[in-house]
């Protein structure tokens, strides 16, 4: 199945999806729900260098994605007071690129870079200095007449995101002062996020409905707002009032979503497991050629959230799944998984 196609993927799909989260986005911190210790650690790091009047640290915001790096990033901006340029690791092609973005910064600016390890390594480097020094170097005119120029910048901020800490070079994550690890959120602070969102959208929607969206969208705030979209529209063709728990039911099972928020992919990639290799240890290429996907798809995509609700388990040998997942399919597990 596409990403594109799949109604629980953490992806962003289309140009719809994307107006209707600019809608849904928090603009303050106190808007913005869950991730509570970031938050707290970010008003202090704010207001610090509010109080010295000067440009916050760099940041570095990593997790999987949907999960709020860029709407926090956006947050960030508006509560230092001050403009928000963004763009993206591939977008950023050549040095020159980069120069051009650099320039038109204000003294405690943002610099937004989504997707920060896709960066060329020529424009990594070139962004070591000015992150450190806020400067750098160019090299101008060609052949004999190419001489370099040392090109000074305002202070500024840095904002990375990535879904992947693990890929970014050492000399650069260490100029981030401040390394934030964004976690799935908790069912409590997704229902409090639909409940806003259908606020937003002017739908009603029972407490009990907003905590069954919740705890089937993958603790991704990004799939509680799609979900929620959806059985709006289910809602509004049977003429309800208000979305309850029946309806979120009756929609998700139309999705092919089940109670955790499992699909038919995740359900393949665990019966696979299960039925062909006696529940593992099996390598992540091995599953992922049964199942006609990319390895890197499987473990970006769907193995972050089956190993988050203990679903599976890695192992040095390879991934295992886990009683509890036996249970979820209700298939005895004949030897003990420990
Ligand atoms: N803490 C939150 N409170 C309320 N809504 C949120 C929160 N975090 C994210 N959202 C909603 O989820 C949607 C996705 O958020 P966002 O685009 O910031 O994710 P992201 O982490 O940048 O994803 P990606 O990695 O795909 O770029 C937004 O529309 C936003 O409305
Ligand atoms: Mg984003």
């Amino acid at each position: 199945m596409n990403e594109d196609e799949r109604v629980i993927s953490s992806e962003i799909q289309d140009n719809s999806e994307e107006s209707a989260e600019k809608s849904l986005r928090p603009q303050t911190l106190s808007q913005y729900i869950g991730q509570d210790q970031i938050k707290h650690e970010l008003s202090v790091y704010i207001e610090a260098a509010k109080n010295r009047n000067e440009a916050l640290d760099h940041v570095l915001l990593y997790g999987p994605p949907g999960l709020g790096k860029t709407t926090l990033a956006m947050v960030i901006a508006r509560e230092m007071g001050v403009n928000i340029r963004t763009t993206s690791g591939p977008a950023i092609e050549k040095s020159g690129d980069l120069v051009a973005l650099l320039n038109e910064l204000q003294p405690g600016d943002i610099l937004f870079i989504d997707e920060i390890h896709r960066l060329p390594k020529m424009v990594e480097e070139m962004l070591y200095s000015a992150m450190e020094d806020f400067f750098v170097d160019i090299v101008v005119g060609q052949g004999p007449t190419a001489h370099p120029i040392h090109f000074p910048l305002p202070p500024f901020t840095l904002i990375g995101a990535t879904t992947r800490a693990g890929v970014l070079s050492a000399p650069l994550r260490d100029r981030f002062g401040i390394v934030e690890h964004m976690n799935y959120y908790t069912e409590k602070d997704l229902t409090e996020i639909v409940k806003r969102s259908a606020d937003i959208f002017q739908t009603n929607i029972k407490d009990e409905g907003a905590h069954e969206v919740a705890s089937r969208s993958r603790g991704t705030p990004r799939i509680a707002n799609r979900l929620l979209k959806r059985i709006r529209d289910f809602a509004q063709v049977e003429n309800m009032s208000s979305i309850n728990q029946s309806i979120v039911d009756r929609s998700l099972k139309l999705l092919g979503v089940d109670d955790r928020g499992l699909d038919e992919v995740d359900k393949k990639v665990l019966m696979t497991m299960i039925e062909l290799y006696g529940g593992g240890p099996v390598g992540i290429k091995t599953i992922a050629a049964n199942i006609g996907e990319d390895s890197e798809t499987i473990s970006e995509m769907y193995e972050p959230y089956l190993l988050q609700i203990g679903f599976i388990k890695r192992t040095p040998r390879g991934r295992m799944v886990t009683d509890r997942a036996y249970e979820h399919f209700g298939i005895p597990s004949i030897d003990s998984k420990e």
